[in-house]
Order: C-alpha cells, then structure tokens, then sequence
C-alpha cells in the first residue's frame, strides 16, 4: 500500500475502472467470510503468510536505507517453531491482517507473548539469528519502514496488543476465547463479545490566517513541534474535541473547522487520530499555554513552516550550535495537515 493510499483522506473516490472495483468487493467479502467462518479461516492459515513480532516489535530485515517486514509461509513458520521445540498449535494465537487480490490471507503472530508459550517463550536471539533480522521496538524502526509494510504492521501490532490485554472477561472473570481470525473475544460462561478497541484523537492545525500554530510537549524529541492532538472525551463529537482541545492546551476559541483525513496511530495504544484544519478569528491569536499539557507554542510564518518541511529527518545543531525547529516526519498524519497548509497558504499567495 502506498503512503497516498494510507491516509484514509476525505477527498477520496471511488476507482473508476470496473475490475479494480469488482478485486476490491471480492476481497472484503473474502475477509468479512475469514472473520465470520472458523473452518474457512483455519484453511486460509495453511495457505496464508504470517508476519512475526516478539513481544509486540515487528520481525524487520534492513534492505538498503529501510526496514521490511518479511513474510513467512505457514510451512515455514511451522519448521521454525519445531526447531525451536514449539507445537504448530501455537499458530492458532495467529491475527488475521488483511489479504492479498489473489486471496492469499496474512496473518500476525507473536512468538514472545508469555501466555502464548507452554515450555516457555522463544528466545529471541536465537529467532533473530534463524530468521536473518531483528525485532525491532515499533517507535525505533516507525521511521525507516518500508511504506508498503507500515499499514499492515500498525494493524497487527494494534490487534496483538488487544489480545494480550483482554484474556479475560470484565463481568465474569473467566479466560475469553478469540476467534480463529481475531476478529472478536468470546466469554462462554457470560457470552460477552469482546471486540478490537481504539481510541478516537482529534489532531487539528490551527490558523490565523497568515500564520499556523504549532506546539510541542516535553516528551517529544528535542526541537521537534506538531499540530495540536487530544483523546476525544466519551459523549463528544469530532467538532466538540477540537475545540475543546484547542481551547484547553492554548487558551483559544475555535472559529471554523474542516475535516482532512484519518490515521490509525499505534501509540500509545490505538488510536483513530482524525485530522483536521481549523482557524480563529482575527485578534483572537493570544496563546495561553497549558504547561500542564504543553511545554511550549507558538505561531510559525509560511516561510518558516515551508523551510521546515522541506528539511529531512530530524536536524543536528546548525553550526552556531542552535537547533532549528523540525515536523513529524511523512508517516505521521500531522506532517500531512502541515503539508496542506503549506500548500494553501502558497497558493493563496502566489494569487495574491
Ligand atoms: N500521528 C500523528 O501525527 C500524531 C499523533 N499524536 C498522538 O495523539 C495522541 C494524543 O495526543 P496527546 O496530546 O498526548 O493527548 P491529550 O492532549 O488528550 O493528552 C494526553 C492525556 O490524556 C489522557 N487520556 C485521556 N484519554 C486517554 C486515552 N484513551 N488513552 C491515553 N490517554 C488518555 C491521559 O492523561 P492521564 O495520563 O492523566 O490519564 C494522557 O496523558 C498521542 O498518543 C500521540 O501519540 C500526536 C501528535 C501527532
Ligand atoms: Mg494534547
């Protein structure tokens, strides 16, 4: 999957031509029926290709400059985990993450979550050497990853981490059993149905018309500023979270607001972040700073912002030892919204 087709933009359009259509129906119906159907499911895993993480990082081979995740054949993975002194069974904690056109499905599989391992977990060094790579903490390669790898490794990650955590029933107490895909939990003794949770974060890039606000939190690395982002509150709509999170962190009273495009976002632990552009009014740019959220903000000019973003990766100190202030790479959906902006604000500009 291509970056342009990773963000879920709102501009978005049906493909034009039938056939590309027709491969993309018949492909959600095949993983709507992998979902749906245990026997169908249990079928695609011996003819499917399973991505490996240990502990939630991602298996990664450095290929030139970038990190892939490689595939394996259940064969394969099966002559790995009898090397390693494992049943086949333990294919079974396996996730479904999607599917090829041809219907070829994938799958994700954790070798080091403990409840996974009966004779204690595999040793990941000697995974690594068998394997021929590393894994690798998610935050640590999220830069370097390949762009086809990205969407498929946030999903699995995403769906591991909620297995790991909902073993077991909230009103029962008992153990919960996931289907074969991993599409749900299952209480037998309450038949609660426990589904995949994410949490929904607004991130908006607030203008004043001239200028973009951009902010940054002490745990963001050194000089690096982003658009602002809060964890939606229950009972809130998308419109009323941003505005509740412009006026909590900077002190400011949305004006308007539109909606860009959505991203799933790993950290800290799934979240739908929905990006949007919003504007305060003329004479309503004072910004109050939450030190409580923020460590600082500011207002930043086309040319500083554009001059940033044509910057790559992170910077080191400029020869006077100062370091210039930087965005969140292309992989998170903030650097789009800024990208936007640049671009409106150029145009409107070169009209002017
Ligand atoms: N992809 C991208 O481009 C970007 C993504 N982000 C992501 O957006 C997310 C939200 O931004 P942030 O400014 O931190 O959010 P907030 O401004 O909402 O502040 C975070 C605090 O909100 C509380 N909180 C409320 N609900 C939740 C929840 N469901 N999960 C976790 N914490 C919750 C926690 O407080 P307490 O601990 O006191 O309970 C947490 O410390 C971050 O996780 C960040 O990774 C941010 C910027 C760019
Ligand atoms: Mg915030």
């Amino acid at each position: 999957m291509s970056l342009s087709l990773f963000w879920r933009a709102a501009s978005w359009k049906a493909p034009q031509a039938c056939r590309q259509v027709s491969t993309y129906v018949t492909k959600m119906r095949y993983l709507f029926e992998l979902k749906e159907d245990d026997d169908v499911c249990r079928k695609a895993q011996s003819s499917g290709m399973f991505y490996l993480f240990h502990s939630l990082a991602p298996l990664l081979q450095m290929s030139g400059n970038r990190y892939l995740a490689p595939p394996f054949r259940a064969s394969e993975l099966e002559r790995l985990l009898s090397k390693f002194g494992q049943d086949a069974q333990m294919i079974e904690h396996s996730v479904l993450i999607g599917c090829s056109d041809q219907r070829e499905a994938w799958f994700a599989l954790d070798l080091g979550l403990g409840n996974l391992c009966s004779s204690g977990c595999l040793q990941k060094s000697e995974m690594e050497t068998e394997l021929q790579g590393s894994f690798i903490e998610l935050r640590k390669a999220l830069f370097q990853l390949n762009e086809k790898d990205i969407s498929l490794i946030f999903t699995a990650q995403a769906l591991l981490r909620w297995h790991d955590c909902h073993q077991f029933c909230g009103k029962s107490g008992h153990p919960t059993q996931k289907n074969v895909a991993g599409s749900k939990r299952v209480c037998p003794s309450s038949k609660m149905i426990y589904y995949p949770q994410m949490s929904p974060v607004v991130i908006t890039l607030v203008s004043d018309g001239t200028r973009c606000l951009l902010a940054r939190q002490s745990s963001f690395p050194k000089g690096m500023y982003s658009a602002l982002a809060g964890f939606c509150d229950v009972g809130e709509t998308l419109e009323e979270a941003v505005r509740r999170e412009v006026a909590e962190e900077v002190g400011l009273e949305v004006d308007s607001l539109q909606y860009s495009a959505s991203q799933h976002w790993p950290f800290p632990n799934n979240s739908l972040m929905m990006a949007c552009h919003a504007t305060v009014g003329p004479g309503q740019t004072e910004i109050h700073v939450n030190s409580q959220e923020l460590e600082s903000a500011g207002w930043f000019s086309l040319e500083e912002v554009a001059t940033a973003l044509r910057r790559k990766g992170s910077p080191s100190s400029e020869q006077d030892g100062a370091l210039p202030f930087w965005l969140p790479p292309k992989v998170a959906i903030a650097h789009q919204l800024i990208w936007e902006w640049v671009q409106k604000q150029s145009s409107s500009s070169n009209l002017a």
